[in-house]
């Protein structure tokens, strides 16, 4: 591979050249402030657990929201967060389980050892094994299904987990996982190991293409028969993200899975998942609709308030809708501490 190509992998492969809101530093910064904020306030208002461990390794921990909260059959959503490998976690990765809890689902949202600390093979390892906690408990609930969602490599990552004969491995059933929602992900990664974000993954041409999930399209095919899968991509996503997602799609369909491709309108490689905070957002409705859930209501175990508080974004004064669960009683309904310290006072809906 030229020079030439490779800064064109790297100009393609770089998602912040192409956002249409803000300039490149600006958007991974203002990306990782807004996931983190929305993921605090999850953690302060909905019934969780933080911390368990699926692994020996100090990241190999998932949170859990809602389980003691919701029904024993609620559905299982699972998040596996993005950032290339190497960059971020679970304080950042529960900026969604507001309108998925008030719909009914359990979210667990899923750490992982990131490069270079872990390989892509130990990475893909560790999901697997917290993909095999999901499921056992899964089991023990007698919950109505599973769906992964992961965003970006948290896309690869779930995809590579749509390829597993849980049945085989895990003695498992394979038809608890019951649907996928891939955004903005990179399905070949081969294309990367030429660029810097190779450089602490450290990745050979044949690492890539083993832990590449189109090369393992056959299985995919074979264990997501009776699945349903979104494959989405933002607007302002490069054509290489474009070009990844489309063929993904038409592969799955291709071979008689139920897939579907959303181009989601005026979004980036990164609002199109932090938008998952939002309830009348596309993405969410798929989510909640392809777990036969609906938004119409507040989920048993859950209520809801109102919230005046100043925007963290434009920092006017917004009233918000909250949920919140057996975790805000603690707090005396009235009197919600925010993550910046700052008191407010709630009220719910008469
Ligand atoms: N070097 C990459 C960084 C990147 O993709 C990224 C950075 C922070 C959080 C998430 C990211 N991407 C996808 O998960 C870029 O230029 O966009």
């Amino acid at each position: 591979m030229n020079e030439m190509d490779i800064k064109e992998y790297e100009h393609q492969y770089s998602p912040s050249r192409w956002s249409h809101r803000l300039g490149q530093e600006a958007v991974i910064d203002a990306h990782v402030e807004v996931m983190k904020r929305g993921s605090q306030i999850a953690r302060e208002t909905i019934e969780c657990q933080t911390d368990l461990s699926y692994g020996l390794r100090e990241k190999a921990k998932l949170d859990l929201f809602g389980a003691q909260t919701l029904p024993e059959d609620a559905p299982i959503f699972v998040y596996i967060h993005g950032g290339y490998w190497q960059f971020l976690g679970r304080e950042s990765s529960s900026f969604m389980v507001t309108p998925l809890a008030k719909a009914g689902a359990v979210v667990v949202t899923i750490g992982y050892t990131i490069a270079p600390e872990a390989s892509m093979d130990e990475i893909v390892s560790e999901v697997k094994a917290a993909i095999t906690y999901v499921l056992q408990l899964a089991k023990k609930r007698g919950s109505s299904g599973v769906y992964l969602c992961g965003h970006s490599a948290g896309a690869h990552l779930a995809a590579m987990m749509l390829a597993v004969d849980w049945m085989g491995e895990q003695m498992l059933n394979d038809s608890l996982i019951k649907g996928a929602l891939l955004v903005s992900g990179v399905y070949d990664i081969s294309p990367l190991v030429n660029t810097y974000v190779n450089d602490p993954l450290r990745m050979t041409e044949s690492d890539a293409c083993r832990l590449s999930p189109v090369t393992h399209l056959k299985n995919i095919i074979q264990h997501s028969m009776k699945r349903r899968i979104v494959v989405a991509v933002g607007q302002h996503d490069s054509p290489a993200f474009h070009i990844q997602s489309k063929e993904f799609d038409e592969e799955l369909r291709r071979g008689g899975v139920t897939s579907e491709l959303i181009d989601v309108p005026d979004t980036d490689h990164f609002d199109v998942i932090e938008k998952m905070s939002e309830e009348e957002y596309i993405l969410t409705e798929a989510a909640v609709k392809m777990m036969g859930l609906n938004l119409d209501g507040v989920s048993e175990g859950f209520k809801q308030a109102s919230l005046i508080v100043n925007c963290y974004c434009c920092s006017e004064r917004h009233t918000y809708g909250i949920l919140y669960s057996l975790k805000m009683d603690e707090f005396k309904l009235g009197h919600i501490p925010l993550p910046g310290g700052e008191t407010v006072s709630a009220q719910t809906p008469a």
